[in-house]
């Protein structure tokens, strides 16, 4: 099928970018790498009149790092993300979960803010910068301002993004030594969307003692889900089996998954816990 009728828009600079979301006002959407929004407008699930391309705005691709986190420019492709070689151990959990997002195809076109923005409860990325506690800086015709990704997702394809404001930038924070993380995805075929998939980051102490954690999981409800209160039970003590066990077992109840085609309810926290736990040891074998 084809799309309804749009004006297409592709503005050089961020200010003209951000001056068409305010003269459209509401009516107007952004378009990154077109990944998502294309097939939406293609199947006539949505209509928009106005398409603002935010692709040849150069400004808005870069990966860099300040002494707290990985910047990255909100129109940098998954790939470009997925190939930087700068990582270290600390950020395994951002290489492991871009390399599992769809294809080499979709990856080239999809940029790192299309995917953060969406609020789709499938899609990868929110998961790990809610579980690294990272956040997005957003500009509109009112300045900058920043929002942590634990606080980003209100509803399915639903954020706290205003109609007249871009994600700018990404930024994932360090975590710093004796600290690492995973990501684990559990799904169909290659290239397809997670059945369920988990972000976990962690940080020891000398002694061992986890001073921080961060778990998140896409796929298992309306929104990318911040596992608050399981994270809290990780911190404080050492991470042995039976605290992976009694975290596992307050993730499952954090959440609150639907029956759909992928399994039942029962299914789908096993599945959590499970992955928790594993995903938990991942993380340790790599300190
Ligand atoms: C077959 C297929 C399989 C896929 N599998 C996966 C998968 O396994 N995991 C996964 O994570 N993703 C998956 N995706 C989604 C893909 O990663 C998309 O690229 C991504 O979700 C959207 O990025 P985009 O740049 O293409 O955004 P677009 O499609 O251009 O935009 C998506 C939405 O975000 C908004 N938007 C985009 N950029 C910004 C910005 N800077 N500021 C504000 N709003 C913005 C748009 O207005 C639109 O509402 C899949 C897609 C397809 C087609």
């Amino acid at each position: 099928m084809r799309p309804t009728e749009f004006d297409y828009f592709a503005p050089g600079t961020l200010d003209e970018a951000i001056g068409l979301l305010k003269k459209y006002n509401g009516e107007a959407k952004v378009l990154a790498g077109g990944q998502s929004l294309l097939p939406l407008l293609k199947s006539r699930v949505t209509s928009i009149p106005y398409l603002v391309d935010i692709a040849n705005i150069e400004s808005l691709t870069y990966i860099t790092r300040n002494d707290k986190a990985l910047l990255v420019g909100s129109t940098t492709k998954v790939s470009a993300l997925e190939n930087y070689n700068n990582f270290g151990k600390n950020f395994e959990i951002i290489k492991e979960a871009t390399a599992s997002i769809a294809d080499p195809l979709i990856r080239n076109m999809g940029t790192v803010g299309g995917n953060i923005a969406h609020g789709d409860p499938g899609n990868d990325l929110p998961a790990v910068l809610m579980a690294l506690d990272g956040s997005v800086t957003v500009t509109g015709p009112g300045g900058q301002r920043h929002i942590s990704a634990r606080e980003l997702y209100l509803d399915s394809y639903t954020t706290s993004i205003k109609d007249n404001e871009i994600i700018t930038e990404v930024q994932f924070p360090f975590w710093g030594t004796h600290s690492s993380g995973t990501y684990i995805k559990f799904k169909k075929p290659a290239g397809d969307f997670s059945i369920a998939a988990i972000a976990i980051q962690l940080k020891v102490n000398k002694d061992g003692i986890c001073e921080r954690f961060g778990a998140a999981l896409a796929s298992v409800g309306p929104t990318s889900i911040f596992l608050r209160k399981a994270s809290e039970v990780m911190v404080g003590s050492k991470i042995t089996p039976t605290a992976m066990k009694k975290a596992a077992e307050t993730a499952v109840k954090e959440i609150n998954p639907v029956a759909d085609r992928n399994g039942t309810v029962d299914q789908k926290r096993e599945l959590v816990r499970r992955m928790f736990i594993e995903g938990t040891r991942k993380s340790l074998r790599k300190l």
